[in-house]
């Protein structure tokens, strides 16, 4: 599968853009705020339905406009296009091959990418809340029900919440969280099965690609850590047990959304105790899992959209990253062009400038 052409019009920097783009790997290269991340997030938006850095749209449209477009003409089996047209005051609106799709979600599986950011390097680092997003980000993209599981959860846990708070002043209508416990406790099980059944498929891949990277000497291992059993029934108890803890705090103090993801290398956590090295080492080998799962799950390759990583690894995992994506259409963000990624194949350059792109010949 590959991005053939995108089209902007008044998108972040862009006012107008019509490029096309090669198979293998495309290099967008320029100084810094030029635009290079914000043609990466134009093609994360046409495969989800939204930004990888912002939760608002209206911060898609470019300042002074009312209107934004995105549109990429890409190929999987055959040539499809997919629009997105964001409003200031307005829904955005999708649509697929000139069809408008009646919700976002349904753009589901019709176009797949694998984005890999600098703060990808330091999922390890990173507290919970990184790795859950980088758990949620991937699943929601391979599954379309754990999609709608997740929204669900997190409408319930915004209305327990806001219950809580109510509960402080009036205790007398603790029966009423009653509801809310039993409907996030399912959602919330279903979230942490899907979670751990995603963790044991990329742990599969992650051992192999590390101990390559690590020459042998590390074993890194993957699994889910939560407070307890994922089951609906106990998360319910556990939940009944800690609403006083929960009230006097105003908030749901467990479930998937406290969640993490535990790593070790050789029996040892590395997100307490690993080196700097290995914390990225670590990162780079999940990302490395997570591209490899994805194909396997899709049954082609993703388009993989490197933003500025290349600087951020040394040479020799510069050249395990290069010969990992051999087979997926690459769009990378660069500030100059270093030797790995002169060894890229059949690279083609281009230039960004406030918003301008331009093909190098
Ligand atoms: N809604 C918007 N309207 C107009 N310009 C915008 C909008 N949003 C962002 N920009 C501009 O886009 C530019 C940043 O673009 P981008 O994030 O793509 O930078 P970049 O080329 O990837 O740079 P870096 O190498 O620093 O990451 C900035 O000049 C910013 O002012």
């Amino acid at each position: 599968m590959y991005v053939k052409r995108i089209l902007l019009q008044n998108y972040r920097n862009y006012e107008s853009l019509n490029l096309d783009l090669t198979r293998n790997v495309n290099i967008l290269c320029g100084l810094n705020a030029q635009g290079k991340t914000n043609l990466l997030e134009a093609i994360y938006f046409c495969a989800t339905g939204r930004s990888h850095r912002t939760a608002y749209d209206k911060e898609c449209i470019r300042a002074g406009e009312e209107e934004a477009l995105i549109k990429i003409l890409y190929e999987k089996h055959r040539d499809d296009t997919i629009e997105i047209h964001l409003r200031k005051n307005g829904r955005k609106s999708v649509a697929v091959n000139g069809c408008p799709v009646k919700k976002i979600d349904d753009l589901f599986g019709c176009f797949h990418v694998v984005v890999f950011s600098p703060e990808d390097l330091s999922l390890i680092k990173s507290g919970p809340a990184r790795r859950r997003k980088f758990m949620d980000i991937e699943i929601c993209q391979l599954d379309r029900v754990y999609l709608h599981n997740l929204q669900q959860y997190h409408k319930v846990l915004k209305q327990r919440n806001q219950l809580l708070k109510d509960l402080y002043g009036n205790p007398s209508q603790r029966d009423s969280v009653f509801a809310w416990d039993t409907q996030l406790a399912e959602y919330g099980a279903k979230i942490a099965k899907r979670r751990k059944q995603f963790l044991q498929t990329l742990d599969s891949y992650t051992r192999d690609i590390h101990q390559q990277l690590s020459h042998g000497t590390e074993q890194l291992a993957l699994s889910y850590e939560q407070d307890g059993e994922a089951d609906s029934q106990s998360l319910l108890d556990r939940l009944t047990r800690g609403l006083q803890r929960d009230i006097r705090q105003g908030s749901t103090q467990i479930g998937p959304h406290r969640d993490d993801i535990r790593i070790t290398i050789n029996g040892t956590d590395v997100r307490v105790f690993g080196s700097q090295g290995q914390q990225r080492t670590a990162a780079l080998s999940m990302k490395l899992a997570e591209l490899n799962m994805v194909k396997n799950e899709i049954g082609y390759p993703p388009v993989l959209l490197l933003d500025d990583v290349m600087s951020e690894l040394d040479s020799e995992r510069q050249l395990h990253l290069v010969h990992y994506i051999e087979e997926n259409q690459t769009i990378l963000t660069c500030t100059g062009i270093e030797d790995s990624i002169k060894q890229m194949p059949a690279g083609r350059i281009y230039r960004v400038e406030q918003g301008q792109v331009r093909k190098e010949v």
